[in-house]
């Protein structure tokens, strides 16, 4: 049975995602507390592979977890994408009129801001590890002054009320999770790969990189630039490329690798559904 980690406790998106991903394989779920927590465990070969979020239709890319991947040196051998529905959970007994505090995780948090600012524009809000662990919390703690944020699964998990259902602010609401190993199984009938890559300081640097993507009809999902530790103004780009022609896309890459400075490839894998 695969070992997998994961930030964040039963309940949370990330075990989800996990479960989601894997379908009917049994995988044993490891808890972390931290991302940096959930890929160390992949580097020292505590377990197979992580879950990890990258990036949220409403609150955006996951920065850190893109520098996380490169740090260690973790290779995607997949993504999944889930529908994410967030509501508001108190304990039993309690009444909104209550809520002096919002308990959740900061990306959830963010996800929820409308809902927050219109309806409690006094609430105090806390950000916490994950929705999960948050909403545990609030079960212990008994409180019904506090409100969390998370899904059904973890109201009933937590024994919790749904005070509000459905409160992000774009019911078209996705997180994208990719599947990190420390070693890649390089899968033959991939149709995405992400790639990295620093190009030269000068103009026009980027887009003859960009160039011969179009050139080769491989569409671009995705493009991220984050900055270089130590080097100002200097950034690396980490690019999604989605393809259906394998020799087109490998002649890209070759031709790419005479503009860049440097490039790696982070991982080429089946590009995951959007759910409808
Ligand atoms: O807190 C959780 O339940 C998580 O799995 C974390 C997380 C995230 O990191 O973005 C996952 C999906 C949702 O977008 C909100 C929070």
């Amino acid at each position: 049975m695969k070992r997998v980690s994961i930030q964040g406790i039963k309940g949370s998106f990330h075990e989800d995602a996990t479960l989601k991903y894997f379908e009917d394989k049994e995988v044993e779920i490891i808890e972390c507390s931290t991302f940096k927590e959930a890929v160390e465990l992949v580097d020292n070969d505590k377990v197979d592979l992580c879950v990890m979020a990258i990036e949220n239709s409403i609150a955006g890319s996951l920065l850190g977890n893109y520098s996380l991947m490169r740090q260690y040196h973790l290779r995607i051998i997949g993504e999944v994408y889930l529908h994410i529905e967030m509501n508001l959970l108190m304990n039993k007994g309690s009444i909104c009129s209550d809520i002096k505090e919002i308990h959740s995780h900061p990306i959830a948090l963010k996800q929820c801001i409308e809902f927050i600012q219109k309806d409690f524009p006094d609430a105090v809000l806390l950000e916490k590890s994950d929705t999960a662990g948050a909403a545990k919390a609030l079960r212990d703690s008994k409180r019904k002054d506090v409100a969390t944020i998370g899904n059904v699964r973890t109201s009933e998990l937590y024994d919790l009320n749904i005070m509000e259902k459905g409160i992000e602010t774009n019911k078209r609401n996705y997180t994208r999770f990719l599947i990190l190993t420390k070693k890649s199984n390089g899968i033959v009938s991939s149709n995405k790969t992400s790639i990295c890559f620093e190009c030269g300081h000068y103009h026009g640097s980027l887009a003859n990189v960009l160039m011969i993507f179009s050139e080769y009809e491989i569409n671009l999902t995705k493009i991220q630039s984050i900055p270089i530790l130590g080097r100002p103004e200097e950034y690396s780009f980490h690019v999604d490329l989605e393809y259906d022609n394998r020799e087109k896309y490998e002649k890209a890459i070759h031709k790419v690798l005479k503009n860049v400075s440097s490039l790696s490839i982070l991982g080429e894998y089946k590009k995951g559904a959007m759910p409808r």
